[in-house]
């Protein structure tokens, strides 16, 4: 018995990294998934093969969640497919790394349109639906350690992740009444495509590592348990929390 079984689960982001690694879980606790991506068809087609293997249903629909219309569309065209949804991560993000000072006023912007923009219009359509069908779900947005720490070259990024981990508070208030949990996981660093190649520097790399308490940076996977829990109904009294998922870095101050 799976901790999704026969539920549908939508996963923004979700052909690589975090967000690939949500989905696979997904389906091997039981759950249909559908998932956002933008980009890799390739990696996109892989994880819904992944999905098929594991004997459920999937699905990939391609758009560009920084658009103001790919929230309602992804939603309507997985539910028309799922036949429902229960649960919906909010993954998808960027982080162009860059300095401060001399930040290009579009790499500013569409940071903010994909990693917050983008998160709240993707929950306020999956929220609706979920109010529409009358029993209640689940939302988990992935934030970061940075809604609570600061990045030299992450100005326009940090805020993005504050503002997910607020959304999520905000939104269990609103949606408490029909039922709908609203929490964020809080990754440290996860070796992912976000910072291959600021992570490609063994310097910093080193460093990074040095710091978590567990010894070493984190993998994809390394989500994947926390995110389903939050989805799960073991976390049915669990709303307005945010998770840290960072070996312990957060806490390592000295
Ligand atoms: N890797 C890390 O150290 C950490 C990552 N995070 C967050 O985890 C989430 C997932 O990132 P990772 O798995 O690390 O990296 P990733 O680069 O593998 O995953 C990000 C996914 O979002 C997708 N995406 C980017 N822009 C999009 C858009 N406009 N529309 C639709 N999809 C889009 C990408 O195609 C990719 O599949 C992000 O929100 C990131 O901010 C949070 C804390 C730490
Ligand atoms: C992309 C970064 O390596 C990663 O993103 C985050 O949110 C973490 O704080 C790391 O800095």
């Amino acid at each position: 018995m799976g901790l999704l079984d026969g539920k549908a689960v939508l996963i923004t982001g979700g052909s690589t990294g975090i967000g690939r690694a949500a989905a696979i879980e997904a389906a091997r606790q039981g759950a249909d998934v559908a998932i956002n991506y933008l980009g890799n068809d390739d990696a996109a087609h892989s994880c819904v093969a992944e999905i098929k293997a594991l004997g459920r249903r999937g699905l990939a629909l391609k758009g560009d969640v920084g658009e103001r219309g790919t929230a309602e569309s992804f939603v309507e065209t997985a539910v028309g497919a799922l036949g429902r949804v229960d649960t919906l991560v909010s993954n998808a993000g960027i982080c162009p790394f860059h300095s401060f000072l001399d930040m290009p006023a579009e790499t500013f912007e569409r940071t903010m349109r994909v990693n917050l923009h983008g998160a709240y219009y993707m929950v306020q359509a999956a929220a609706n639906r979920m109010v529409e069908q009358g029993q209640g779900g689940s939302i988990v947005a992935v934030s970061s350690i940075s809604a609570l720490v600061g990045g030299e070259f992450q100005t326009h990024y940090t805020p993005t992740k504050a503002g997910v981990h607020s959304l999520m508070q905000s939104a269990a208030i609103a949606l408490g009444r029909h039922g709908i949990r609203c929490n964020s996981v809080l990754p440290g660093t996860i070796l992912t495509e976000i910072n291959r190649e600021d992570l490609a520097d063994a310097e910093k790399r080193d460093r990074m590592a040095a710091r978590v308490p567990l010894g070493r940076l984190g993998e994809p996977e390394d989500l994947a348990g926390p995110i389903m829990f939050l989805a799960s109904d073991m976390a049915r009294y669990v709303t307005g929390a945010a998770l840290l998922v960072d070996g312990g870095a957060f806490v390592n101050l000295q």
